[in-house]
């Protein structure tokens, strides 16, 4: 706590600090130092209880103050500082809220000639057009960030007790240096403040600017908010931080260049790919931060109704994920349709194109990847974020552990907390070295071992297609044989598609066996739909009343249609029909009618073929007759979340009796499911059964958390209410 807290300006950053502090006790005394011009504001606020007493005269201000905070205009800096210098006190926690720090350790070295320890330069990331006084509000930094620039002089203990009055004051407060501040800075505020300036000053100046604005829509107002800031504060800004605003100009104008030549020659898709790599991009940093900028999305279900109706579902996730993988490791061109636009396909093409690959698409579905051979990756600049994608993660894990390069892969919340040690362990009995955090999870620091794996014998403990496949990827690195025993078949997605780019794989029984001889020639690949989100329908049309529904173009892969089986044993009507095969892999379309469900014993061994579709399978249950029993599913214990306890956690909240028990669930059916709010977790699959579910509700239901059902299938919403589920998205 301070007992003196002194505010050199009493805008609407130093009031709102001393607003906050005051609210939360963090000063016995707070004071205000303004200008004789400044009176009127100080006296406001003074009046508005934000201070105890201003000052127009520094030393008066100062006298016996414990905390400092300089809280006026950047180019004010220096000038304060000298005022301040002849009532310096060494027992005094001097701070400043400046947009720019290398400037004000300029400052402090001008008037000290160097920076004392007890001042240590601050920026909290919360301005507001707003400015004076009366702007103040004790909740400005909430939430926001709050960066400290230490020098290599800061006394420590001052330093620890400034971010605790910032984290006090609610902000997420980190350090770094001056100089990435300003550059990090530079690229986030500045340039977008001088571009929003510069727009309107360039719109405003035009002869029909009456016109202009007139019609000027969201996308103006939205890019131009910020040119409604203080005009002086923000000259004030980009001059001090001309050193790294310039640079960033500069490239921007040489980005504008290169979109007026693409438009000036009809170039769609290059235009496309840079409209379409932003639009991912932003996204993924939303997902990545997790910041108040990332939206939620809530599902409310009306309850009852059915669904009728011809559709095609998107891409199946795990063959789009490997189409980018092999496509990038191949020589020549490869082209890829049906690809699943979705984040965590997404997260893998991204990281390709991250590590040197060219990559064009996704539209509608369409993908064209420029090989680079299968030694021809480049080590990637940043860590490679994968999202929410397991798959992603453990196959890249092995792919990447033979390259001649190090590297970090990263991912959400939910991916950090799934165990790796199923990969890094046989990987490391190759000869790979692989980081984990001590609980076996993300980050994954891969040191690269070029040439240097070896091949194993390897028997999986579990039932896991992405470890087998991880295996098999590190596998064309080593020296030897590599031999991946699977304790029960599960989906060959890799094998088909190494086959068919030409890639030797044998299989024995149970046994997939690959070696470094050989490489992948460029092939064309047509990604089926994903029998995974068609498995929302199968159910929902299975058990709602008057129900059917075809999904075309499904793979149907022997080692993917547990699910089929699964329905068919509890007495499901689904026709599998215009069986093909395209690309290796077999296809059809799939009719479904209504049909009354008995519970069963799930056979385990269609538990691997069939893993992804239990959340939806338990709602299956919930609404058939009699008993349903699931064992031999511990897995669902690390998925996106614990699929078992969240499930039965949603069907009781529903009304339904489901006992959860370690590798599965028991489900009492009846079809009696009631309404409620339940809560996905963030697991798309749960969000998307859980809207099932509401075909034979009795009262709506309302899912939270539904924002990951982009991971896999965007357009699950779209698709349900065109063949009928009464479903309606909130976004806030
Ligand atoms: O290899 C793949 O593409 C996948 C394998 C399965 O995971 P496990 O191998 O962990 O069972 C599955 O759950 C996942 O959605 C996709
Ligand atoms: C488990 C899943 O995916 P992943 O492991 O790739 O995150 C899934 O999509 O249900």
């Amino acid at each position: 706590m301070f007992d003196k807290l002194c505010l050199i300006g009493v805008g609407l950053i130093g009031g709102s600090i001393a607003k906050a502090a005051k609210k939360h006790g963090l000063a016995r005394t707070i004071v205000g130092y303004g200008r004789e011009q400044d009176s009127a504001n100080l006296a406001l606020a003074l009046d508005l209880g934000l201070i105890d007493a201003f000052f127009t005269d520094i030393a008066s201000a100062v006298t016996n103050a414990d905390g400092v905070i300089l809280a006026a205009p950047v180019a004010s800096t220096e000038s304060i500082l000298a005022q301040l210098k002849p009532h310096w006190s060494s027992a005094t926690l001097y701070s400043d809220v400046g947009s720019t720090k290398v400037s004000v350790i300029s400052a402090l070295k001008a008037v000290f000639g160097e920076v004392p320890s007890n001042f240590i330069p601050a920026h909290p990331i919360a301005g507001a057009e707003q400015s004076g006084a009366l702007a103040a509000v004790d909740q400005l930094f909430v939430n926001k960030r709050l960066i400290i620039t230490p020098t290599s002089t800061t006394n420590h203990d001052l330093l620890l007790k400034l971010q605790w009055f910032w984290r006090r004051l609610g902000a997420i407060v980190s350090c770094m240096d001056a100089e990435p501040h300003d550059q990090i800075l530079a690229a986030t505020s500045h340039l977008p403040h001088v571009l929003a300036y510069a727009l309107v000053d360039l719109l405003g100046h035009k002869d029909e600017q009456r016109e202009i604005f007139k019609y000027a829509a969201g996308g103006f107002k939205d890019f131009t908010r910020i040119a409604s800031s203080d005009p002086t504060m923000w000259t004030d800004i980009c001059l001090a931080n001309q050193a790294a605003i310039l640079p960033l100009i500069h490239e921007l104008q040489a980005e504008l260049d290169k979109i007026a030549l693409m438009l000036n020659n009809g170039d769609r898709q290059q235009l496309f790919t840079i409209f379409s790599y932003a639009n991912q991009a932003r996204q993924r940093f939303l997902n990545q931060l997790d910041n108040s900028m990332a939206k939620t999305i809530t599902f409310h279900i009306q309850p009852g109704g059915r669904l009728q109706g011809e559709t095609r579902v998107p891409g199946d996730k795990s063959m789009s994920h490997r189409s980018i993988m092999l496509g990038s490791l191949a020589d020549g061109v490869t082209h890829v349709t049906g690809f699943l636009q979705a984040e965590d396909a997404l997260a893998t093409l991204q990281a390709f194109r991250d590590m040197g690959v060219r990559i064009d698409g996704p539209e509608n579905g369409q993908v064209t990847i420029y090989g680079v051979g299968k030694d021809g990756l480049k080590q990637p600049k940043n860590e490679l974020y994968l999202g929410n994608s397991g798959t992603s993660m453990r196959l890249l894990s092995g792919l990447l552990a033979g390259q001649p390069f190090n590297c970090v892969l990263t991912g959400d919340k939910s991916l950090s907390g799934r165990p790796m040690r199923r990969v890094t362990e046989p990987l490391a009995q190759m000869g790979a070295e692989i980081q984990t955090t001590e609980q076996g999870t993300a980050p994954l620091r891969i040191t690269g071992k070029a040439g240097q794996l070896k091949a194993i014998d390897y028997q999986m403990p579990m039932a896991s297609a992405q470890v087998k496949s991880c295996l098999l990827l590190a596998g064309m690195y080593a020296q030897g044989e590599t031999r991946v025993t699977e304790p029960a078949p599960t989906r060959d997605h890799t094998e088909r598609m190494l086959a068919g780019f030409n890639y030797p794989v044998k299989r024995e029984g149970n046994t997939a066996i690959i070696s470094a001889e050989g490489r992948l020639t460029a092939m064309t690949i047509d990604v089926p739909s994903d029998i995974s989100s068609a498995a929302f329908f199968l159910v929902g049309a299975s058990i709602a009343p008057g129900s059917d529904v075809t999904l075309r173009h499904v793979g149907i892969n022997p080692t993917r249609t547990g699910v089929i089986n699964i329905l068919r044993l509890m007495g499901a009507n689904i026709e599998v029909l215009n069986e093909r095969e395209i690309g290796g892999e077999p296809v059809a379309d799939l009719r479904v009618q209504y049909s009354p469900l008995t519970g069963i014993n799930i056979p385990e061994d269609l538990v691997p073929l069939a893993i992804d579709e239990f959340p939806v399978l338990f709602v299956a249950a919930a609404c058939a007759t009699g008993e349903t029993r699931l064992s031999g599913a511990e897995e669902l214990r690390v998925k996106e979340s614990d699929r078992i306890q969240v499930m039965a956690d949603g069907l009781q909240l529903l009304g339904v009796n489901a006992e959860p028990t370690p590798d599965g669930m028991v489900i009492q059916g009846g079809g009696n499911i009631g309404g409620g709010v339940v809560n996905s977790h963030g697991d798309h699959r749960i969000a998307m059964a859980f809207s099932i579910a509401g075909l034979r509700a009795s009262a709506p239901i309302t899912v939270l958390d539904c924002a990951n059902v982009n991971t896999s299938f965007r357009e699950f919403k779209d698709i349900a209410t065109q063949l009928g589920l009464g479903l309606t998205c909130v976004e806030d």
